[in-house]
């Protein structure tokens, strides 16, 4: 189990994360934030790589950073920005990266070519890495992240940049290596989580905002998501989403705490959540 307590952290005079605390167990869990809201502030603090200001984060009771190479040796990570050479092959990759984590060569290689066949590169690991497509870099990506078999995986923003062919590959893949494991899945993109996301967290003014399932989430706004036509004005507390195509007509997907004067109540769904809660922000 991990755990935050009361966690801040400024750069300059900006306060980022504000006195966050949090607890997360097995599963996957989304960090969904607009940009800059402080998802890789958090990460990397999760990951060791930068200080806290104030509080702690706890593995199992244990401060992390008290616990340096033990808890490094339990966490998996893909940075936003994966450095990699483009010379080397996936394979020579990973063995690299478990050669860093202190594995040797003879039971590297088998690992290497196993991680790669988990995430369909099978028949890739002899390329040179700058031949690969984006989505499959960041499959090798994944790949690293998963070297040491690790209990608690972070991934932050690793959907990026990919075509939604690759996403959904992408997805698929987080989902089925998560059992057993923590999995902090950071990303701007709603579809990312809808299916796979065992509890979405949401960032505001550096604190949790959300913490739930997706289903408790369209629960939380069931009959308050309407569709009502295109030229219904928005009265207080209503808030427009976005307009839909229904045929050749418009209709407005609308939030309204109370049923509007016309329109009909749709199913919600994580956008929607998305809309609302950042739908003050720029
Ligand atoms: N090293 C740093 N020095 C100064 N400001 C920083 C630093 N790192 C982050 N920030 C600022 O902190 C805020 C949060 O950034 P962060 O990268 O954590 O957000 P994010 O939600 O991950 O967004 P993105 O997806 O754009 O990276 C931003 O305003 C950013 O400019």
């Amino acid at each position: 189990m991990l755990h935050l307590d009361h966690v801040s952290k400024s750069f300059r005079n900006k306060r980022v994360i504000n006195d966050l605390s949090l607890s997360i167990g097995t599963g996957v869990h989304g960090l969904l934030a607009p940009n800059g809201a402080g998802k890789t502030t958090l990460i990397q603090m999760i990951a060791t790589l930068i200080r806290l200001d104030s509080g702690n984060i706890t593995w199992n009771g244990q401060d992390i950073m008290v616990m340096d190479e033990d808890y490094r040796g339990l966490l998996g990570y893909l940075p936003q920005k994966f450095g990699y050479y483009p010379d080397y092959s996936a394979e020579d990759f990973l063995m690299y990266i478990a050669a860093l984590q202190g594995i040797g060569r003879k039971r590297a290689k088998p690992l290497a070519k196993d991680l790669l066949k988990t995430v369909g590169l099978k028949d890739q690991g002899k390329q040179k890495m700058k031949t690969l497509s984006g989505g499959m870099i960041q499959r090798v990506g994944l790949a690293q992240a998963m070297i040491n078999d690790p209990e608690l995986m972070i991934l932050d923003e690793p959907t990026a940049g990919l075509d939604p062919r690759e996403r959904v590959r992408f997805r698929n893949l987080v989902h089925a290596l998560s059992r057993d494991r923590i999995v902090i899945l950071s990303t701007h993109i709603v579809s990312d989580l809808e299916t796979i996301a065992d509890r979405v967290i949401m960032l505001k003014d550096g604190q949790i905002c959300c913490n739930q399932s997706p289903r408790q989430i369209s629960r939380w706004l069931e009959g308050k998501i309407f569709l009502v036509p295109a030229d219904y004005r928005l009265g207080q507390g209503q808030l427009l989403l976005e307009d839909e195509l229904d045929g050749d007509a418009t209709r407005l997907r609308i939030y309204s705490p109370e049923p509007p004067s016309q329109g009909q109540a749709v199913p919600a769904n994580l956008e929607d959540a998305f809309l609302v809660i950042y739908g003050d922000e720029e």
